[in-house]
């Protein structure tokens, strides 16, 4: 399945009032490399986390597809996002308790009986692919880098048709960080997936279709790919 994603009239604003961000329409056919780029506190994250429906305040829509993640409840928008969204977000979102194996298939409690042992397979295949092999260690023993590549796998191995990444590359070395990108780049070419990623990594940059460019919490442009 492909989602296109269709904004309009998207304002977040602080609890004090202040606008954080304001997007009037921006539209995305499936299938797309996007980059967001912009200076620190621009508002790269919180658009991030408008489309994956984890604010609870926001005005506007945000559509994929037929379903807009902003008129959902907090019951609606986790159900969509553990069916739709797979997340490589900067706090990693592991739990301590589970290894790297168990973390990267999580998203195996959410899907049909039926295709759970494919996913614990892609999870497994996927964590060897970004070079870790201690699968069975619990994750509070790892570095940033490797918790970085646990959440990596986590959301490839999810399938999802949209993939939400903030700074996917930062904690990797450069060699690592390279052949992310090029496995992100296949999965989007070959499965049809839209990657949203925030990224101050020209090598990341320069591979995307499209580059927005936030600053202020508004949209300063919207170019279709950059040679940095
Ligand atoms: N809950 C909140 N209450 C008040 N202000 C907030 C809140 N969340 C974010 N902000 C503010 O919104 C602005 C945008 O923050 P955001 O994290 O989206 O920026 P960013 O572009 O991702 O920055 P960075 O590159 O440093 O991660 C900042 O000025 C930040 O201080």
């Amino acid at each position: 399945m492909s989602l296109p994603l269709m904004i309009s009239g998207l304002a977040v604003r602080s609890p004090r009032g202040r606008i954080l961000l304001e997007l009037p329409a921006l539209a995305a056919a499936p299938g797309a490399l996007i980059g967001i780029r912009g200076a620190s506190g621009a508002g790269k994250t919180t658009l991030l986390y408008a489309l994956a429906g984890l604010l609870d305040r926001a005005e506007g829509s945000v559509r994929w597809g037929s379903t807009d993640v902003l008129a959902l409840g907090s019951e609606g928008r986790a159900r969509f996002r553990a069916g739709n969204i797979g997340m490589i977000f900067q706090d990693f979102m592991l739990f301590e308790e589970l290894n790297a194996q168990d973390n990267a298939a999580l998203t195996a409690l959410f899907r049909p009986r039926a295709e759970r042992a494919a996913l614990r397979d892609r999870a497994k295949a996927r964590l060897a692919l970004l070079g870790l092999a201690e699968a069975e260690h619990r994750v509070t023993s790892f570095s940033g880098g490797e918790r970085q590549r646990v959440a990596i796998a986590r959301a490839m191995a999810s399938e999802a048709p949209v993939l939400l990444a903030d700074e996917p590359t930062a904690s990797l070395d450069r060699g690592t960080a390279d052949r992310l990108i090029d496995d992100l780049v296949a999965l989007v070419r070959t499965q049809g997936t839209t990657l949203i990623a925030v990224s101050h990594d020209a090598t990341l940059l320069e591979r995307m279709d499209r580059v927005l460019t936030i600053a202020g919490g508004r949209l300063v442009s919207d170019e279709g790919g950059i040679c940095a």
